[in-house]
């Protein structure tokens, strides 16, 4: 079975419209099986740097913690459901815990590669991948990280000059999402030694015209059908350790189910 974890935290992200976010993993978790989800408490307040160059740390440091106790206990497969991109690294360090050499796909517009120190916005959904592979805020990174050799970054179109720096002396593949042939991701994966996989999605990978409720649409994205066959091939290929979906921010309730159809396919294809 899969279980659903739900974590409506914006605090995270660099968008003026980061509230939304909320909205976004409601609206999902609604069209779900009730008995297979469940939701992680997110502070409401924004939270406090804590003297670092990460904003709100403190309050993606109490969401982190409520996210770890969860799955602690947790043996089902787990797809986390977001709110901003960064809800996805309790679940990798959780899977990371239970598969020597997880392997890492990122979907997304941005590269979310900076460190504190790199970064100008401050926001941590634009250090998430970073942290995945070890390093940046030490409280939230995931340790050990994932190697960068077992990591996949697909769709990335809006890089800072920083991540294109990071990204020529870094072993990490990168696929265009535009014109993703089938079976691109799983060959890609499987020229890893990754023995599992954890899929991270954020939606913003998209193109704007399949998904309206994006905080920072981005030009030339994905096909949803693409990215649904790219996944059914990789996981003929390599287990699914599990996965997060995120960045569905909804200017409305009657605008969320426009794009609910498309993203229920995404979210089937992950569970
Ligand atoms: N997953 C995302 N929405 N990332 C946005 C990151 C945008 C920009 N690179 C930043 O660091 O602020």
């Amino acid at each position: 079975m899969t279980r659903f974890v739900v974590v409506p935290q914006w605090q995270g992200s660099p968008a003026a419209r980061a509230m939304q976010l909320v909205d976004g993993a409601e609206a999902i978790a609604g069209d779900l099986p009730r008995s297979a989800c469940v939701r992680v408490d997110v502070p409401l307040e924004a939270g406090d740097a804590l003297g670092t160059r990460v904003h709100r740390l403190s309050t993606l440091q109490q969401t982190r913690a409520r996210i770890d106790d969860l799955l602690a206990s947790e043996t089902d497969r787990i797809v986390i459901v977001g709110g901003d991109c960064s809800v996805a690294l309790g679940g990798i360090a959780h899977a990371a815990a239970r598969n020597e050499r997880l392997g890492l796909v990122w979907f997304d517009a941005h590269g979310d590669l900076h460190t504190p120190d790199s970064s100008v916005s401050g926001a941590f959904a634009g250090m998430a991948l970073r942290a995945a592979l070890g390093d940046g805020e030490s409280s939230l990174a995931v340790s050990p990280g994932i190697a960068p050799s077992r990591t996949v970054l697909v769709g990335a179109r809006d890089l800072d000059v920083a991540e294109s720096a990071f990204l020529a002396d870094t072993p990490l593949a990168r696929l265009d999402a535009v014109d993703l042939a089938d079976t691109a991701l799983a060959d890609a994966v499987s020229q890893t030694d990754a023995d599992a996989v954890w899929v991270h999605l954020d939606l913003d990978v998209l193109d704007p015209a399949a998904i309206t409720g994006l905080t920072a649409a981005s030009p030339f994205g994905a096909d949803p059908a693409r990215i649904v066959a790219a996944l059914a091939a990789l996981r003929a290929r390599v287990p699914l350790a599990g996965a997060s979906i995120t960045g569905f921010a909804p200017a409305s309730a009657a605008a969320a189910v426009d794009d609910l159809g498309t993203i229920l396919r995404l979210v089937g294809a992950l569970a």
